[in-house]
C-alpha cells in the first residue's frame, strides 16, 4: 500500500517560516505526496515551491478555530484560490453548530464552495468538541452544501482523529462524499488503519515519518 498517495503533508504552525514552507514542499514533491497543506498567508509561497509538480496545494480556511467572521472565511478562500489553492480546508463554526444554528453553519459552507467553484472543499468538523450527534448533524450539513470532504480535525484541538470518528462520519456520507483522517496520526500503522477503514486522506504532520517507517515492520 502506498501510503504516500494518501497523505497530505502538513504544516500549520503558527511559527513556521518561508524557509519551512519550502522545505515542506520538497518533501512533498520528493516522497510524491498527494498534497501539502498550509494557512492561507503561505498559499503563493507554497505554489511557487510546487511549481511543476504533481503535488497538490490545499490551504486552510478559518482555521484553527472556524470562529471567525463567515465574510472572512469566504474571502480568505477566494484570496487563496486566486493565489493557486486547489484545495479549501476549513473550520465550520462550531460554536454555532451546538448552539443550534444550522442555517448559518450551512449557509457558511454553502458560500464558500460556491466561492471556490470547481476546486475541492474539505469540512474540518473538529470532533473531539462534538457529541455523536453533533458529528452527524455536521456530516449532513457539509454533504447538503455540497463539499467534497469531511474532515475530523485541525490538529489544534483536544485530541485529533479516531477510527470511532471515521465509522460515525461514513456512516452518515457513504460514499457520496469523502473522508479526511487528520490531527495525530503519527505512524504508519495508525495511518494504515485509516486506509484499512476506507479513509480517502491523511491529514499529518509526520508524513515523512510515516513513509520512512519500514513497511514490513508493520
Ligand atoms: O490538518 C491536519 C492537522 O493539522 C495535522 O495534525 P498533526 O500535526 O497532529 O499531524
Amino acid at each position: 500500500m502506498d501510503l504516500n498517495r494518501f497523505i497530505d503533508h502538513t504544516l500549520l504552525s503558527a511559527s513556521a517560516t518561508s524557509a519551512d514552507i519550502k522545505k515542506l514542499c520538497e518533501e512533498a514533491v520528493t516522497h510524491n505526496f498527494y498534497a501539502v497543506c498550509v494557512n492561507s498567508s503561505y498559499t503563493e509561497t507554497a505554489k511557487a515551491y510546487l511549481k511543476g509538480s504533481q503535488v497538490k496545494l490545499a490551504a486552510t480556511v478559518g482555521f484553527p478555530l472556524g470562529a471567525a467572521l463567515a465574510v472572512s472565511k469566504i474571502e480568505e478562500a477566494r484570496k487563496a484560490v486566486l493565489e493557486g489553492a486547489d484545495e479549501i480546508d476549513m473550520v465550520i463554526n462550531i460554536g454555532f453548530l451546538k448552539d443550534g444554528k444550522k442555517a448559518e453553519v450551512e449557509e457558511e459552507i454553502t458560500a464558500i464552495k460556491n466561492t471556490i467553484g470547481n476546486k475541492v472543499l474539505k469540512v474540518i468538523i473538529e470532533t473531539c468538541y462534538l457529541s455523536e450527534k453533533e458529528i452527524r448533524l455536521a456530516c449532513e450539513m457539509a454533504l447538503k452544501a455540497g463539499a467534497d470532504f469531511v474532515k475530523t480535525s485541525t490538529g489544534f484541538g483536544s485530541r485529533g482523529a479516531s477510527l470511532e470518528d471515521i465509522r460515525i462520519m461514513r456512516e452518515v456520507v457513504g460514499v457520496r462524499m469523502k473522508i479526511k483522517a487528520s490531527g495525530g496520526i503519527r505512524d504508519a500503522r495508525t495511518a494504515m488503519e485509516y486506509v484499512e477503514l476506507g479513509v480517502d486522506r491523511i491529514g499529518t504532520s509526520s508524513g515523512i515519518k510515516i513513509v520512512s517507517e519500514n513497511p514490513e515492520r508493520l
